[in-house]
């Protein structure tokens, strides 16, 4: 497997670079973003994850998010792949909500989206192994998040896979695609009409089926124009109600959608999973 730098730029005294490789399981080229604090030789460092939403590139994230300073004063290793497999030869859709751009952290199995759209074994299974092989990461220090889509991407990775990270948070995530026009539309596409296959990739239905998380970090703006019909958070706060769980849920008002929600408390977020990942 060949990894090849597109881009690398100094920053907050660590670096910002941009790397390709040939995915095996998408069968196409996969672009991400690699922030790395500055570091000793020898030194392996926490790694947060990132899952971007509908729209995005690997690109958004590393400009709008403001992550930078905060993962550098921490010493966190942040990672944003991209939300779809891109190029020639792969499906798309004209609507920005289905096709390249809106994955859905997904395996397709109805066609044509099958033989590409194959993003949960990509953010699960490969990239991981891309990442541990090629970056001074300590992989027994993982945490996830993630914005809109990607949120829904941070908590259904978590939900599914115990142990594997040590925090878990989302921005605005889309909790329950099996109850929203967004999530109906992409799963009937790339999964079919079989609801029960839609499970695995819900958080409300997963913590309905006997998922647990420790801990959540949620934050939502209460001036978010998709937070009624398309978010929901409260079926998350219901189903965790429901299963003993007890999420940290921050109504913030005023906020809207947008990275400028984010980027105001992503330093809050980063400080967070760095107590959990460096404790
Ligand atoms: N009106 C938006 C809807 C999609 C949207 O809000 N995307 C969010 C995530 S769900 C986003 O991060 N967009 C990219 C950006 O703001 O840079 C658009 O068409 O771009």
């Amino acid at each position: 497997m060949t990894l090849e730098k597109l881009s690398e730029s100094k920053c907050h005294g660590g670096m910002q670079q941009v790397w390709r490789h040939d995915s095996a399981t998408t069968g196409t080229p996969m672009t991400f973003a690699v922030f790395q604090p500055e570091h000793r030789a020898t030194e392996k460092l926490p790694v947060l994850w990132w899952l971007s939403g509908l729209t995005c590139t690997h690109e958004n994230a590393m400009i709008k998010c403001e992550y930078k300073a905060a993962c550098a004063a921490h010493g966190i290793v942040f990672i944003c792949p991209d939300t779809s497999p891109r190029g020639e030869g792969v499906p798309n859709h004209e609507d920005y909500d289905f096709g390249q751009g809106a994955g859905f952290y997904v395996d397709a199995t109805q066609d044509p989206w099958s033989r590409h759209f194959q993003m949960k074994s990509y953010i699960e299974d490969e990239l991981p192994g891309v990442v541990a092989g090629a970056f001074d990461v300590d992989m027994d220090r993982q945490g996830i998040s993630g914005h809109s889509m990607g949120g829904h991407g941070a908590l259904t990775v978590s939900l599914r896979n115990p142990g594997r990270f040590r925090s878990t948070s989302a921005f605005a995530p889309i909790v329950s695609p099996l109850n929203c026009p967004w999530g109906e539309k992409a799963l009937t596409g790339y999964l079919g009409d079989d609801r029960q296959a839609w499970r695995q990739y819900d958080s409300v239905a997963l913590i309905e089926d006997g998922a647990r998380l420790a801990e959540v970090l949620i934050d939502q703006g209460r001036a978010d124009e998709w937070l009624e019909p398309e978010l929901k958070t409260h079926l998350f706060e219901d189903a965790c109600r429901k299963a003993g769980m007890t999420p940290t849920v921050r109504m913030q008002d005023g906020y809207d959608h947008s990275y400028f929600f984010v980027s105001t408390f992503i330093a809050d977020h980063v400080a967070w999973h760095a107590e959990r990942l460096k404790a």
